[in-house]
């Protein structure tokens, strides 16, 4: 459940972006409390992952802001905003396909703490990083598959490695687009359990483009519906996906109009 009386972690304030005469993302204000886990749905085109993109980095807004720990980033490139604690699943992480599971989790997680502890000593810090990658191999359900190398996993165990090396990273935010397209019956519920898990476990603020309403039902504490880049509705999933202005933005059924 959303507490507003804390101070948000990320924040977006009347964010904006044009392409030509097109606006993608017009004026999107919304803010995000550790802890919680917000959907964002709407029909396609309607500008989820453009929203995403601003608040990552990939693109520059247009005009509004984007805050992080009430630090205007709107201008900071990509790697900057990871660093400052904003992970963006599968995009930001990649594997490395010939190295162990264990070796491309190793890398990230001594990347940290080389940069952290310099006055660690090497077998101090060696301990360190083995004993915090035996605990993301649990938590990814990859400890049996340590050996193996990146490029021998499923398309999901893949998927979940990348989460790892994200975790890994210690973001306050993550992000996922559409985390389980492409995946079978099987693997889904899998990753979707591990976000789940570190919903409940961490204290992380989770944001996810989902299009699957029973995804949606079990995971969100909140929904914000988008619709042709404006921000229609913006509340807890059961009374959201209530509303009739909502049900038929987002079965498509609601002219440009009748949303203006
Ligand atoms: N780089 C770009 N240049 C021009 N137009 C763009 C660009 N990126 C996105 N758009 C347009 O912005 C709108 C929003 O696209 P976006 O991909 O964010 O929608 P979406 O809600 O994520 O859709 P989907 O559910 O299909 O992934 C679309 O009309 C798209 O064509």
């Amino acid at each position: 459940m959303v507490n507003s009386s804390r101070t948000p972690v990320l924040q977006t304030e009347a964010l904006t972006i044009r392409f030509g005469g097109h606006v993608a993302v017009d004026r999107v204000s919304a803010a995000f409390e550790a802890g919680s886990l917000t959907a964002i749905v709407g029909p396609n085109g309607a500008g989820k992952t453009t929203y995403f993109n601003l608040i990552s980095g990939q693109l520059p807004p247009s005009s509004g802001t984007v805050y992080l720990n009430e630090r205007d980033i709107s201008r900071w490139p990509v790697a900057k905003r990871a660093r400052h604690g904003l992970g963006r699943a599968f995009q930001l992480t990649q594997l490395f396909p010939n190295l162990t599971v264990e070796e491309n989790l190793g890398l990230v997680v001594q990347a940290r703490h080389g940069l952290g502890h310099r006055i660690w000593t090497l077998a101090s810090r060696q301990q360190a990083v083995r004993t915090e990658v035996e605990s993301l191999l649990d938590t990814i359900g990859l400890t049996e598959r340590a050996d193996d190398f990146a490029r021998a996993l499923s398309h999901g165990a893949q998927r979940r490695l990348e989460v790892g090396m994200m975790l890994a990273m210690d973001p306050q935010v993550m992000m996922f687009d559409e985390p389980t397209a492409g995946m079978s019956v099987d693997e889904a519920p899998v990753l979707l359990e591990l976000i789940h898990r570190i919903k409940n476990e961490q204290d992380r603020t989770i944001l996810l483009v989902e299009h699957k309403l029973d995804v949606i039902r079990t995971l969100a504490d909140r929904i914000l519906v988008l619709h042709n880049g404006r921000l229609l509705a913006d509340g807890e999933p059961e009374s959201v996906m209530q509303l009739d202005v909502v049900r038929q933005a987002y079965l498509g059924e609601l002219s440009d109009e009748e949303v203006a």
